[in-house]
């Protein structure tokens, strides 16, 4: 019987064949925390071995959640961290640099790692052909001082996406399509495995929406077999990379837990509807719905690729009044790339608020949370009620086209049609 892309990594850094369904003590290849999990993370460090992280330049530790500091609570967080990176030699991001996520994939993550991270979203980077997935605190103080975790090899779900997208259609609404159809917990513990003609054509931007939201149908990561867009990739990063992709992929006779198809033609954008993750719709749906707040930003959709798509179409409008749309770049590598293609100047024309590189308002963090009775509409991963402020408000969550043809209209606006 053949592997999948997953078995193969778990084979890797087991030094022996691993079956899914397995229990195995793995070594891991890179290790994320932030700056809201890292303290816990180095807490549990401190008890378990007290000095000497297994090796400083395989952890990374970002300020991102709460950056620059929001709280008196924040900078003392943010300062002891500092002091750590500082005494144990860990690579550390200061604010400003820009989420955690988009930092791993910019700068450290490579085809076949096993990486871990302080943080659900880690799955992001099984788009690089990665098995990554979060973990809790304490379990990633476990893993600084030894380098080590314990897994259960997860079985795979294959999403096989066919057919052709539509115009104003995107990997971010295959990714909702997808959680709606199979549901927030039809994944649980899964390794999701994104194939077909449409994901090879999908650029990695939309590849790592895809692999982000796979823990919101439950999955233990999202995972796209290596190609040769990865590899343009890792070289525009400027990521070494000397392996060989074709090693990674699954092996036709590899063994499924389940095939999901899906044929895109004809797909229309998708929106997930208050409170939950799966309350997906067609746009066409919810057109009409009145917005007060329009976010494009996360560690989802706040990428080069994605700010483009917005200003695109809002380039020669203008957000209708009464609504704020707040703009923030996933990282300080997209600001600068936006800020020089002029990208920002066509936003702020339109009338966006665009902020420095961190998380934003995705989790209600230090700025521009809603008030009750108010609607937010964003391109980030979640929907619970009061994420993103007053448990009274509703957010929808949508890709950065149909956000920024909302933003015009002052309601859930279809893309197309624009
Ligand atoms: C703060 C962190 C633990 C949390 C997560 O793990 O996802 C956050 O990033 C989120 O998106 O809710
Ligand atoms: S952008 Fe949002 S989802 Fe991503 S890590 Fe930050 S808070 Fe979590």
């Amino acid at each position: 019987m053949g592997q999948t892309i997953t078995e193969k990594i778990f084979s890797r850094a087991c030094g022996k064949d691993v079956k899914a369904g397995e229990f195995v003590f793995a070594p891991v290849d890179m290790a994320m925390a932030n700056d809201i999990t890292a303290p816990l993370a180095v807490k549990a460090f401190r008890e378990i071995k007290g000095k000497g992280v297994f090796d400083p330049k395989k952890i990374v530790i970002v300020f991102d959640h709460q950056a620059p500091a929001d709280s008196v609570t924040a900078a003392e967080n943010h300062k002891m961290l500092r002091e750590f990176a500082k005494e144990e030699g860990v690579i550390l991001y200061d604010v400003g640099e820009g989420i955690a996520h988009q930092i791993m994939v910019e700068k450290h993550v490579k085809p076949g790692m096993l990486v871990v991270g302080a943080d659900s979203h880690t799955c992001t980077y099984g788009a690089l052909g990665a098995f990554a997935t979060g973990v809790g605190s304490t379990d990633m103080g476990c893993v600084f001082a030894s380098g080590k975790l314990w897994f259960k090899v997860p079985e795979t779900i294959r999403f096989e996406i066919n057919g052709k997208l539509g115009k104003h259609v995107y990997g971010k609404d295959i990714i909702l399509k997808l959680i709606g159809m199979v549901s927030a917990k039809g994944a649980t513990y899964k390794a999701c495995e994104f194939g077909g003609e449409v994901v090879r054509e999908l650029n990695v931007s939309e590849r790592l929406t895809m692999c982000n939201m796979a823990v919101e149908m439950g999955g233990k990561t999202g995972i796209v077999e290596p190609d040769k867009v990865t590899l343009e990739y890792l070289k525009e990063m400027e990521i070494e990379f000397d392996g060989d992709v074709e090693e990674l992929r699954s092996d036709e006779d590899a063994n499924y837990e389940k095939i999901v198809e899906l044929d895109v033609t004809d797909m229309s954008p998708q929106v997930a509807k208050p409170h939950k993750v799966d309350n997906v719709v067609d746009v066409e749906e919810v057109e009409g719905t009145k917005i007060d707040q329009v976010f494009i930003g996360s560690c989802t959709n706040g990428r080069y690729e994605d700010l483009k798509i917005a200003s695109d179409i809002l380039e020669g409008e203008s957000v209708t009044k009464g609504v704020r749309l707040i703009v923030v770049p996933a990282s300080k590598r997209v600001y600068i790339k936006a800020l020089k293609d002029g990208i920002i100047e066509k936003l702020v024309d339109a009338g966006a608020i665009v902020e420095f590189p961190c998380c934003g308002p995705c989790m209600g963090g230090s700025f521009g949370l809603i008030a009750s009775g108010e609607v937010s509409l964003s391109t980030s991963n979640r929907n619970f009620i009061g994420r993103q402020g007053s448990p009274k408000g509703f957010i929808y969550l949508c890709s950065p086209a149909t956000a920024a043809a909302s933003a015009i209209y002052g309601e859930i606006t279809d893309p197309r049609k624009v």
